[in-house]
């Protein structure tokens, strides 16, 4: 589902990876792991349209990521979910509308309803909350109802439970494990044993070099 093909990516001098290819099929958890400032929170910015590759390719269903902004969109909200902390959620709208965005934007896969989703986060009665009326780790939960509701083929997590307490931790990684086991394709950023206990294997990135 994705298919990343002899990627580099530079910062000035520094190189941050070099030739890396890698796959992750559909059911599969892939966690990249390294160093902080190995670039792998880069590498899941390009892997969803929202960087790009110096060279190399990344394909996602077979179809390569490309710069041109209409195809991104397309690309994305056909196939992206997004678990990254302060993205994509909308500040001053409720928990509710941010949820339906994905509803409107969903592929062909049936996700739940908003209130199952937001029972399922925990956060039965908040729907009407705004966002910024939330903390951080009720923010990264909504995130995941969102994914609850769109049931995205491919899911992009960055650190998914550095803002969450043990039992929220737990939770979320539990319906990651869920959405892979209904044959999403998972890719983490983590710096968590827990995270990489979970997964199907690892991606080492190393320290970038000057
Ligand atoms: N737009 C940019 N311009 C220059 N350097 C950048 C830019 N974006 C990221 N970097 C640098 O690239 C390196 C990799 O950053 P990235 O956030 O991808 O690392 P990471 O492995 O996810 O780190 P962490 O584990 O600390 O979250 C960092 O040194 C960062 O400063």
């Amino acid at each position: 589902m994705i298919e990343v093909r002899h990627a580099s990516k530079h910062h000035g001098r520094r190189t941050l990876w070099n030739d890396l290819s890698f796959d992750v099929a559909r059911g599969e958890i892939v966690c990249l792991v390294g160093p902080s400032g190995s670039g792998k929170s880069t590498l899941l910015d390009c892997v969803g349209h929202l960087d790009a590759l110096d060279s190399g390719t990344i394909r996602i269903a077979g179809e390569p990521v490309c710069r041109n902004r209409r195809q991104a969109r397309l690309l994305r909200q056909r196939y992206l979910g997004y678990l990254f902390q302060d993205f994509g959620l909308v500040a001053d709208m409720t928990a509710q509308a941010n949820i339906d965005i994905a509803r409107a934007s969903r592929g062909p896969n049936r996700g739940v309803r908003t209130s199952d989703a937001l029972d399922r986060v925990g956060l039965t009665g908040r729907a009407t909350d705004r966002v910024h009326e939330l903390s951080g780790g009720e923010q990264q939960r909504v995130a995941m109802a969102r994914l609850l509701v769109k049931r995205p083929s491919v899911i992009l997590a960055d650190e998914p439970t550095s803002a969450l307490d043990d039992g929220n931790a737990a939770m979320v990684l539990d319906l990651l494990a869920e959405l892979a086991g209904d044959g999403a394709a998972v890719l983490i950023a983590t710096h968590s044993p827990a995270v990489e206990a979970l997964a199907t294997r690892s991606v080492s990135l190393n320290a970038p070099k000057t």
